[in-house]
């Protein structure tokens, strides 16, 4: 099974794009005309460059308006295919697409559009060449696979073929189980594009919103295993047109690519549908049974601020590491480490970010195991010199470089915090914090979709539907991931300006990072109450919020009172209730979270959260200074 892309799925310029997708991993490329046309090499040397890099050319497109024109200008099409056919054979490629016609002057009729296929084929065959027909989605009399697929079968020529594209079976919600009856040696191709659910014209949608296969909502898993049941044994290629894609970094883009296909692949050779001898299996994808560390880099005043929202926030300093400048605050199964070492990576991340967390503990049943499957699809592995008596964990880079550590019970590596530190503190004075609710992380908008790939491919996640938060000045677009049973769950705060929150937080650390930290309480007002013993300063939530809560929920009274004496915040769903609490900003626009689910809400609060960040800008800003 060979692994392609498309050059318009990538930005920069033709050099670049070419070597992003090499360097990526792919088997080939398919060369979308317009990129062809705008670079200025000869079509043989291009040919030769793309396979001096190890790259095989699958396909050139697209060829349009064809199929069934009035004989006024039939002939001028057959003329222009002929041209297209030299060049094909220039590059070195023995694949042309032709896409269902959308010409005004376009007739229709399945039959004349097979009389002109099977000419096309005849034509092409004396060269070597094959012609493939794909259903565009608009297409103008041809706009579903089942219809391309008669006038090949029609056209009744070795070569011609069916082309396939995800995007325009399932932009129109055709069952993509109506490929299983196509014999799988009459498709030549298929065209892989996933997109986010969102009801548009059909031709804008594919052209600006396309995105890597698991990156959207389309049932692209549905897809590949009907045109893996036809014993199809050609190229799988991403086709995908896209804005951001378009502005953004061809090497991680091609990168992002690559991980959406292998990832595909194997969950599709896991369901069955693919020989297992066509593709090595992945270590399987595993759950995240919670967070096992949060390690923040951090030194000085900034540091000594951070023990003492820790400590109001009722951690205990239980213990220091044998050999570095690491303590370690716990609370029920937290464990936060603060990093003051001034050599080594979290030191690297102190002074490339500031006060920061840079590294993370997930913990997983084998971390070996989810450590090779990482970087079999591309993570980074991420090593550093160990002392003596330290482990060696398993670990890969994470977001902004940060470190993302697998911690599993199986080869005792969860035992890291007995043999490396020594005790300090019993603990005890707890709030009842009990465990990691969930992390947030903010980042650039840009980057959410590389992020919630990276996280779904590597583990067993589902996507939340992507929400919109209202920061007083701006949007803010949050994408929530988590595990079946709720054991993990993050956030990733996509943040457009510099003038939200987020995009603040973006601006003064150099980067994307965990922004806040949610913990979780079995009885919030409880930890409200121990939290005022230990002075912990709660975020205030100005009385409007409460009159409306009153307006808008069945609260008692006394609910009311309690919630709005302890700055506490409420939503519901169907599922249960939640009650939330903040901090206020600490170090560069952090901040921690104090929440309790009731029953199975599975939220994050989102309604909540402009009066949140309304409430945390007003001490950011002082009164009386404008805006920037
Ligand atoms: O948007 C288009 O015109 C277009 C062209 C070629 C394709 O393969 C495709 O899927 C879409
Ligand atoms: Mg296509």
């Amino acid at each position: 099974m060979k692994t392609s892309i498309a050059t318009v799925s990538i930005s920069g310029n033709f050099t670049e794009k070419l070597d992003a997708i090499a360097a990526a991993g792919f088997d080939g490329l398919e060369i979308f005309e317009q990129d062809f046309i705008a670079h200025d090499g000869n079509p043989r040397d291009v040919g030769d460059l793309i396979r001096s890099k190890g790259l095989e050319i699958t396909l050139f497109q697209p060829f349009r308006d064809f199929e069934a024109l009035p004989d006024s200008i039939r002939i001028k099409a057959f003329d222009r295919a002929e041209r297209k056919f030299d060049l094909m054979q220039e590059l070195g490629t023995d694949l042309l697409l032709i896409c269902s016609s959308c010409h005004p002057q376009a007739l229709g009729g399945i039959d004349r559009m097979a009389q002109d296929f099977h000419e096309l084929g005849e034509r092409a065959a004396k060269r070597g060449l094959r012609v493939g027909f794909e259903a565009l989605a608009w297409g103008k009399h041809v706009n579903d696979h089942r219809d391309a697929w008669e006038v090949v079968r029609r056209a009744d020529h070795q070569s011609v073929g069916l082309i396939l594209d995800s995007f325009h079976t399932l932009s129109r919600k055709i069952d993509p189980n109506t490929i299983r009856s196509i014999p799988g040696d009459k498709i030549f191709y298929i065209h892989l594009a996933d997109a986010p659910q969102i009801e548009m014209d059909l031709l804008y949608w594919s052209r600006h919103f396309r995105n890597m296969p698991g990156e959207g909502d389309f049932d692209i898993k549905g897809f590949m295993t009907a045109v893996m049941a036809t014993g199809y044994k050609g190229p799988i290629s991403l086709e995908i047109f896209n804005d951001q894609f378009r502005g953004g970094n061809p090497k991680g883009i091609a990168k992002d690519g690559y991980r959406s296909l292998v990832a595909l692949m194997d969950d599709v050779r896991c369901r069955g549908a693919v020989p297992s001898a066509n593709v090595a299996p992945l270590p399987k994808r595993q759950s995240v049974n919670g967070v096992s560390f949060v390690e923040f880099a951090s030194r000085g005043a900034e540091a000594e601020a951070l023990d003492i929202m820790l400590k109001t926030l009722g951690f205990v300093h239980t213990g220091n590491h044998i050999s570095k400048q690491l303590s370690l605050w716990t609370q029920g199964d937290i464990r936060i480490v603060v990093n003051r070492e001034t050599i080594g990576f979290a030191s690297s991340a102190y002074v490339a970010h500031g006060s920061t967390v840079c590294a993370v503990g997930l913990s997983v049943d084998d971390a070996s195991d989810a450590a090779l499957r990482a970087r079999k699809l591309g993570a980074e592995h991420f090593e550093q010199p160990t002392g003596p008596g330290e482990l060696n964990i398993p670990a890969i880079r994470g977001l902004s470089g940060s470190v993302l550590h697998l911690v599993d019970e199986v080869s005792g590596l969860s035992e890291v915090w007995d043999l490396e530190f020594t005790a300090v503190h019993a603990s005890d004075h707890m709030a009842g914090l009990t465990r990691i609710d969930h992390l947030a992380q903010t980042m650039s908008y840009d980057e959410m979709l590389s992020w919630s790939l990276f996280y779904s491919t590597l583990f067993k996640m589902n996507k939340s539907p992507m929400v919109d938060v209202i920061d007083p000045d701006g949007l803010v677009r949050s994408q929530a991931l988590e595990t079946v049973d709720g054991a993990f769950r993050i956030t990733l705060n996509g943040a457009e300006t510099h003038r939200t929150m987020a995009g603040r937080f973006l601006a003064d650390s150099f980067g994307a990072s965990v922004q806040h930290i949610a913990l979780a309480s079995d009885d919030i007002f409880a930890t409200a109450k121990a939290l005022a013993v230990s002075e912990f300063e709660p975020l205030e939530i100005p009385e409007n919020y409460y009159a409306d809560l009153a307006a808008r929920f069945d609260l008692s009274p006394e609910m009311l009172s309690q919630l709005s004496v302890n700055n506490i915040l409420y939503d519901e769903d169907e599922n249960g209730s939640f009650f939330q609490m903040y901090s206020k900003p600490f170090l560069k626009n952090m901040f921690f979270e104090v929440v309790e689910r009731r029953r199975n809400y599975q939220g994050y609060g989102a309604p909540n959260a402009p009066f949140r960040i309304a409430a945390q800008k007003r001490l950011l800003r002082p009164k009386g200074v404008p805006k920037a």
